[in-house]
């Protein structure tokens, strides 16, 4: 291509932007725009200079003579190029620059539209840097993050990864969803929120889920989730607490407060609870309801013959018995010593005397293995039901009470029923 064919380009001085033309580097025109780009007032000033090159930063000069040379030979098209500038003060700017050639004053010279980038550079750089923190800030942090569409996981933070025994995140990733690593229990109220947030019906959910690691262990996580924008798609974001620790003190705590740690079945407080619940349902319901006060005989002696070691193994026996012979919703707990309340739903009193004969029996066949001994025991049992006269625990348990006194009274080893003052209604 000739430098001839390259003069057609129009003299561009009425643009907004920054505009020179040169020779070699040596200024023939500049507007004021193109002056301030470089800290000076006026385009005069820049005229003033002796060559343009005292602009363009020293390792870009070579490049920019080499770009000039091929341009006005007609070997490169002019063009689009960025270029490190340095303004005035000897700071680095960052310039675009569109070239042509054009005729001035009969002779072909480069003109050059210069934009400052600097502002948007600079701009830029702040952006990455403030995503680069908050990066830090989201893999640093010890609290769990995911991004999910539907449970397909977008986005997840390290900590979250870990959580579920994922050594790397991006295995995580890969995961086609988030579902598996959700107990089944919590599937239904999981796709229910997540419904919610995506249809903006919520702000904010706050719960707790049982999750289950890669090698399916269980953790518990207190859950944060709230709908985001990510990538212009609707999506949910989650925050996440591992609290499977605080979880099972917590379930310890509570089993402690309801259990009786020697035998596993209900403690006083527990059954009196369970026990009320159950009264009151039988009473509106008019459904019976038994009680069996269950006492083991000469419980002091099995102690003194084989020590309290040994009685604390009859005692476990027996619960344990006790819940097998009985139906799962039938309720056991350790009243005091070796004093046991079976509470018994739904059971009319001379069913209950069935059930309390067929313990005493069992029991009573039972042997108990502790070291090379085996310990045989008998019970003692009250039976009572609730009636018009019987409305209350204290009532249905004294009732069973008084009833368990005869028992002992006749030589123990047997089933006694409470006294019925009036006929009962159900
Ligand atoms: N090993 C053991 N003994 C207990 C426990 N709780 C209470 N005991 C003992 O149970 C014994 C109950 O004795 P008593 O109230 O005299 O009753 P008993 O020997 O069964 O006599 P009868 O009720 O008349 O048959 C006491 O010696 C208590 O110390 C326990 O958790 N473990």
């Amino acid at each position: 291509m000739s430098t001839h064919s390259l003069l057609h380009e129009p003299l561009a001085i009425d643009a907004q932007y920054g505009l020179v033309i040169h020779r070699n580097f040596i200024p023939l025109f500049a507007n004021d725009a193109y002056a301030h780009c470089f800290g000076y007032n006026t385009g005069q000033e820049i005229l003033a200079l002796p060559s343009l090159l005292s602009l363009i930063a020293q390792h870009e000069q070579d490049t920019a003579k080499t770009a000039y040379q091929r341009v006005m030979t007609g070997l490169d098209q002019p063009g689009v190029r960025t270029f490190e500038n340095l303004n005035k003060d000897g700071e680095l700017i960052t310039v675009l620059t569109v070239d042509s050639v054009v005729d001035w004053q009969g002779e072909p010279a480069m003109q050059i539209i210069v934009v400052d980038l600097s502002r948007q550079i600079a701009m830029q750089r702040q952006l990455l840097a403030s995503e680069q923190r908050y990066r830090e800030l989201v893999d640093g942090s010890i609290q769990g993050m995911l991004v999910h569409k539907d449970f397909q996981p977008l986005f997840c933070n390290q900590a979250y990864a870990n959580m579920y025994g994922f050594t790397d995140a991006n295995a995580l990733l890969a995961q086609p969803s988030i579902l598996p690593f959700i107990n089944t229990q919590f599937h239904v109220q999981a796709w229910q929120d997540n419904q919610a947030l995506l249809a903006g019906q919520v702000a904010v959910i706050k719960t707790e889920a049982k999750g289950l690691r890669a090698d399916t262990s269980v953790l518990w996580l207190s859950l944060l989730s709230r709908p985001v924008d990510w990538n212009g798609e609707r999506a949910v974001q989650v925050t996440a607490m591992d609290i499977t620790e605080q979880h099972e003190l917590r379930e310890q705590l509570e089993y402690r407060a309801n259990f009786d740690g020697l035998t596993n079945v209900y403690n006083r407080r527990a059954l009196s609870e369970h026990l009320q619940l159950q009264l009151k349902s039988a009473i509106t319901r008019r459904r019976p309801l038994s009680c069996l006060l269950i006492d083991i005989d000469n419980f002091k002696a099995i102690n003194d013959s084989f020590g309290h070691h040994a009685g604390d193994v009859v005692l476990q026996h027996f619960a344990k018995g006790c819940q097998q012979l009985t139906r799962q919703h039938d309720l056991l707990g350790r009243w005091g010593g070796e004093e046991f309340v079976l509470v018994l739903p739904g059971t009319a009193l001379q069913q209950a005397q069935h059930i309390a004969e067929r313990l005493c029996c069992a029991m009573a066949s039972m042997a108990v293995p502790v070291g090379t001994q085996s310990i045989t025991f008998t019970v003692s049992i009250g039976v009572a039901a609730l009636s018009p006269a019987i409305q209350s625990i204290e009532q249905l348990v004294g009732s069973a009470d008084v009833a368990l006194y005869d028992a002992k009274h006749r030589g123990k080893g047997q089933v006694v029923v409470a006294e019925v003052t009036a006929p009962c209604l159900y």
